[in-house]
């Protein structure tokens, strides 16, 4: 049985009955191109069977790497970007609340974690250096191509640190996430000695949070990998049907479809806990890099509930209905307060008394729920029971699923992002970089002109 609580009552005004069984056969097609690699960017598909067919070797040498570094670090640097940075962003946050950093050692499983190499800000690593200071620290570099500009930019700055602070043992305290045999990082892990982790050939970066690009930074702040591991693993038995009255990751993928279909081209995905504001990130690269390509695809966005009904909300109920709406619920978050009695009620909020936050916060979900219904924007819910590892690995791999499926069924390649190398091109050529002159001097004429 699920896991997950899907709940498509509210797109019910949108999509009439029969359009969900009409889409059966093209999920079917979609489902075989997925399962039997008849589909393009077939070679991408390691991560169906990820969750049970993981190296085990490599995972206890993840564990190991991680008590190590809890032993003689206060601080583990993340480097890396895109899927190299989100996943474990977004577990981190998920699993241990957006003040993880801020608790007191006594409070926390494992060590800090902080991320560089997510921008070509040099105010931000400045900010990172001095949250630094002279404490004890690891790095993490992690990167598939081995290429990427944010972060080589980051690991020299960082590399330079670690050798300064410890000398010939700083090798020891870096820890490389890249491939098998490609790339310049690989090459610097081999020539230097780094403890080095695997990115599988057929795993592509932003459906990689559960090989060691996610694992090693989860591992860290203490978390529970065997837990997280089951949880997409059950997923995975779950989601294998391609009947829609039974895979509700797929139904999902088809009601996408329909509601683009018919003009609903924006998909917020919404949270009501701010420690799923990162998840969203996660989700927006998961479904545009997926999805937005051939000049077509749902453009993913995202809203932080209930922060956000104060700001975008106005829009949402009434601005362009192109809009529909995914919510990432938790129906038993970790926490629970109860709102007190105040003798002088002067706030009026008597009649909250007794009652619990979750409660209230339950109560603006259905309130608005039904008031963006109301306003024209199809809502879907995919409820999740609690913010354990288990149900993050069962999360994960819904969307991973329901996107592959989804971009099927609109007839793209799930599994490239060509479009990302556009703007590389033109940087590499302003900066100067060997082999890009010619383009260079186009560029610079076209912006002087
Ligand atoms: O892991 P890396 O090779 O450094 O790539 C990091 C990210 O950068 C790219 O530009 C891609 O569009 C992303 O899919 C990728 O996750």
């Amino acid at each position: 049985m699920s896991h997950i609580k899907f709940d498509d009552s509210k797109v019910k005004k949108f999509v009439h009955d029969n359009e969900v069984p009409e889409m059966q056969a093209m999920v079917d097609a979609a489902n075989t191109e997925l399962r039997e690699g008849t589909g393009a960017g077939a070679d991408f598909r390691g991560w169906i069977n990820l969750p049970t067919d993981y190296n085990k070797a490599e995972f206890a040498r993840i564990k190991k790497a991680a008590e190590k570094i809890r032993k003689d670090s206060d601080v583990l640097v993340v480097i890396g970007i895109g899927g190299s940075y989100l996943g474990a962003k977004m577990a981190i946050d998920f699993l241990n609340g957006s003040y993880y950093n801020s608790k007191p050692k006594e409070n926390r499983r494992g060590v800090q974690v902080v991320f560089a190499g997510n921008s070509l800000s040099a105010s931000y690593l400045n900010e990172l250096e001095e949250f630094l200071g002279d404490r004890d620290f690891s790095v993490n570099v992690i990167s598939k191509s081995g290429t990427t500009t944010e972060p080589s930019i980051a690991f020299r700055i960082f590399k330079d640190k670690l050798i300064k602070k410890y000398g010939k043992d700083a090798n020891q305290r870096i820890y490389a996430t890249t491939d098998a045999k490609r790339g310049a990082l690989r090459k610097e892990a081999d020539a230097n000695g780094y403890e080095s982790f695997i990115i599988p050939d057929d795993v592509g970066g932003r459906y990689s949070v559960l090989t060691p690009v996610g694992l090693l930074p989860i591992a860290a702040t203490g978390a529970d990998l065997d837990q997280l591991m089951q949880g997409a693993a059950d997923a995975a038995k779950d989601y294998v049907s391609s009947d829609l009255e039974k895979n509700d990751a797929y139904r999902y993928a088809a009601l996408r479809n329909i509601l683009y279909r018919k003009g609903y081209v924006t998909e917020l995905v919404e949270n009501y806990e701010p420690n799923l504001r990162m998840f969203s990130e996660w989700w927006k690269q998961l479904m545009g890099e997926s999805e937005g390509k051939d000049q077509k695809g749902i453009y993913p966005s995202s809203a932080n509930f209930t922060t956000d009904l104060h700001s975008l909300g106005q829009y949402i109920q009434e601005g362009l209905r192109n809009l529909f709406e995914t919510v990432v619920k938790v129906q038993n978050p970790p926490y629970n307060v109860e709102i007190p009695m105040d003798k002088e009620n002067l706030d009026g909020l008597n009649y909250l008394k007794g009652q619990s936050m979750n409660e209230v916060n339950d109560k603006a979900y259905e309130g608005v729920v039904l008031a963006h219904n109301d306003g024209g924007v199809p809502v879907m819910t995919v409820e999740i029971p609690d913010e354990s590892e288990y149900s993050l690995g069962y999360l994960i791999y819904f969307f991973e699923v329901a996107v592959a499926i989804s971009g099927y069924l609109n007839g793209i390649n799930p599994f490239n992002q060509p479009g990302v190398e556009a703007y590389k091109k033109n940087m590499f050529a302003l900066l100067g970089k060997p082999g890009f002159e010619e383009l260079g001097k186009k560029l610079n004429k076209e912006l002087h002109e």
